[in-house]
């Protein structure tokens, strides 16, 4: 989706959270939502942060979805430049599985928000999921694509046995 005009962004503090970050995006993709997806590193490459931050809301992004592992500042300080919804996602990290991005990004300070989902594959669909959401108040067609969705989802439950 490069020639449209993204309304989500996702972006990762790394090429390795790839493999987390890429289940939002799928959902994305499902739902036939415009968006991009970067990399940007409040540590690494913080004045590629700062712009993509300054210029979200003029280039028309409806939410970004960060996620990042460790010492996961990249959803804050998108927060703290933008008044975008910023939909958290704590990367799984290899010494902590995890608990510390889940820390770093939802312990904001009050007054810059950060919506905050579980850690992994799980958080980033469900982050992109709530994008969907966010949309769908303005967007009748993906009200509908929602509704689909939940009601397939009850349906494959429904459908289980157990033996
Ligand atoms: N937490 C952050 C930020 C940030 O918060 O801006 N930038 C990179 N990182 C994290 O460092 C971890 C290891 O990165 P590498 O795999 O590149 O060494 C990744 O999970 C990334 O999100």
């Amino acid at each position: 989706m490069t020639d449209v005009q993204p309304q989500v962004g996702v972006v990762m503090g790394s090429r390795s959270d790839w493999e987390t970050l890429s289940g939002a995006a799928d959902v994305l993709q499902d739902f036939e939502v415009p968006h991009e997806c970067r990399v940007v590193s409040a540590h690494r490459t913080p004045q590629l942060l700062a712009d993509y931050a300054a210029e979200a809301e003029q280039r028309g992004l409806r939410a970004i979805i960060a996620g990042a592992g460790g010492a996961a500042h990249l959803p804050g300080m998108l927060a703290a430049q933008t008044t975008v919804p910023v939909l958290g996602v704590p990367v799984a990290s290899k010494s902590l599985n995890g608990l510390d991005s889940l820390l770093s990004i939802v312990q904001m300070p009050a007054g810059v928000p950060v919506a905050t989902f579980a850690i992994g594959s799980a958080g980033a669909r469900n982050a992109a999921l709530f994008a969907v959401a966010l949309l769908a108040g303005e967007e009748p067609r993906l009200c509908e694509a929602l509704h689909a969705y939940r009601d397939a989802q009850a349906q494959r439950v429904y459908g289980e046995e157990l033996s």
